[in-house]
């Protein structure tokens, strides 16, 4: 699979979404970050805007949920139009039955996990996504520096996917930059999301496609991405 980079709106100026959003047309996805003051300390947009969003850009829309229940509030998201629902691992309390229910109201399935959370108890489940997401952040804020102690993590997850034959897209999101993109390529990740390395680029088009360059210049070469 290409390399995919999915900017995340919330470095974004939010008086002006619709222009914000179509500034990064080009992108693989446009990232739309939902908190709840809940699930994380900080409260962003819901379905409402969500809605608006989508009629707004032709960008497919990667909704990443940092709320509690999403077993309620994730459908909620793919009827909004999003193409992408990540639900959280720690706040779901049917992962499986969530996953199927995105996946049967036509959006592609995907869970996250926080920085503390091990992906291993979690490798049945992978069959059921679409993607799987590894924050290289605490979720929360943009602007965070990148946890390189993630690392690992990616790699076993990489593992885990050639091992099952799985067809599963390996998000990362959280301090990612021109500067951290090429470690997470290496380790194994292939959907790039990356909020103020673009929005406060003076081009946030070009450092979309700066950003594609150097991961795929890395995949190019990876055993795993010449298998999907
Ligand atoms: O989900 C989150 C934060 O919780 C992210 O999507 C951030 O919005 C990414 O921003 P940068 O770290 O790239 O500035
Ligand atoms: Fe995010």
């Amino acid at each position: 699979m290409a390399v995919q980079i999915s900017p995340s709106i919330l470095s974004a100026d939010f008086s002006r979404l619709a222009e914000e959003a179509k500034a990064v047309e080009g992108a693989d996805w446009l990232h739309v970050d939902v908190m709840d003051n809940h699930f994380v300390p900080n409260l962003t947009l819901g379905v409402p805007v969500v809605e608006s969003l989508a009629r707004a850009t032709d960008t497919p829309l990667d909704c990443h949920l940092m709320i509690e229940n999403p077993d309620h509030w994730a459908p909620r998201y793919v009827e909004a139009g999003a193409g992408s629902v990540t639900f959280h691992a720690e706040a779901a309390a049917a992962p499986v039955r969530l996953a199927r229910e995105i996946r049967a109201k036509g959006a592609r399935a995907s869970m996250a996990l926080k920085p503390a959370t091990p992906v291993e108890p979690y490798e049945d489940l992978l069959s059921e996504l679409d993607m799987l997401l590894i924050m290289t952040v605490e979720p929360g804020f943009g602007g965070q520096a990148f946890l390189d102690i993630m690392l690992p993590k990616i790699r076993r997850t990489r593992e885990l996917i050639s091992k099952h034959g799985l067809e599963l897209w390996l998000q990362v999101d959280g301090g990612v930059s021109a500067s951290t993109i090429e470690r997470c390529a290496e380790a194994g990740a292939d959907v790039f999301v990356a909020g103020s390395a673009v929005y406060n680029a003076d081009d946030p088009a070009a450092a979309v496609r700066m950003l594609r360059d150097q991961a795929a210049a890395v995949t190019a070469s990876a055993p795993w991405a010449c298998a999907h």
